[in-house]
């Protein structure tokens, strides 16, 4: 039997490097910001959200800052919602960006959950990108926008998930009602006398003949 609930969610998170792909991941997962961690390495990060209805499992993979096509792809493919992170200090990342972006609608189309987020907010004297920046590269993917500092608080990274969560769920309520043929009508009281008088007009009549 098909999956009638959401209690799922896959997510992928790409970004240029050192944008903040480990520091987001980790902050979502344990509300705390730790400073260094294992440069650009693959990882994949189950938690277990409960909900008002039921737990949703999140599976969260922080991928490696320049991944090849192929391995991008794969995990396009493998992925139901995207983060895409990059710095307000480096230029370059947001560039990066709209080049997963573009990969994304070439795998999946342009209709997929997603957000794109501006990272180190913190830093924002230092900063590279300005909004203009933004607005002119949209990029290919029409998806809410985030500015946030992952090593400032949790707020940011945790609107951000709500966000994609509430993206995923809509996707998923759409897929399963296409795929759910549609019921018959309960008939009416009215509707079953009608049919049962009209039988035993029927009857009747053949009884004459
Ligand atoms: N100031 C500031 N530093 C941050 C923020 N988020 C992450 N960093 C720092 O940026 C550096 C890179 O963070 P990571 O989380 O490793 O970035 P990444 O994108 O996973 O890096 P790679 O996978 O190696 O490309 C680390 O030193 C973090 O402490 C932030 O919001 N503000």
């Amino acid at each position: 039997m098909s999956q009638r609930k959401f209690t799922n969610a896959k997510i992928v998170i790409f970004g240029g490097p050192g944008v903040g792909k480990t520091a987001f991941a980790v902050r979502y997962i344990t509300k705390r910001f730790i400073c260094d961690y294992d440069s650009d390495k693959e990882m994949m990060y189950t938690y277990k959200l409960s909900a008002a209805k039921d737990d949703i499992t999140i599976e969260i993979l922080d991928t490696t800052s320049k991944p090849s096509d192929d391995v991008m792809d794969k995990h396009i493919k493998w992925g139901e919602g995207f983060i895409l992170i990059y710095s307000v200090i480096d230029r370059s990342s947001l560039e990066e960006t709209m080049k997963v972006q573009e990969r994304i609608a070439k795998v999946k189309g342009t209709e997929v959950p997603a957000v794109l987020v501006a990272n180190k907010c913190d830093l924002l004297p230092c900063r590279d990108v300005m909004n203009d920046d933004v607005q002119t590269t949209a990029g290919t993917l029409d998806c809410p926008k985030f500015q946030i500092s992952v090593a400032e608080s949790s707020g940011g990274v945790l609107e951000v998930m709500e966000e994609l969560l509430c993206q995923l769920k809509r996707e998923f309520v759409k897929n399963v009602s296409a795929s759910t043929p549609m019921l018959e009508k309960p008939k009416s009281k009215l509707y079953s006398m009608k049919r049962a008088f009209k039988k035993r007009i029927n009857r009747s009549h053949s009884d004459t003949f």
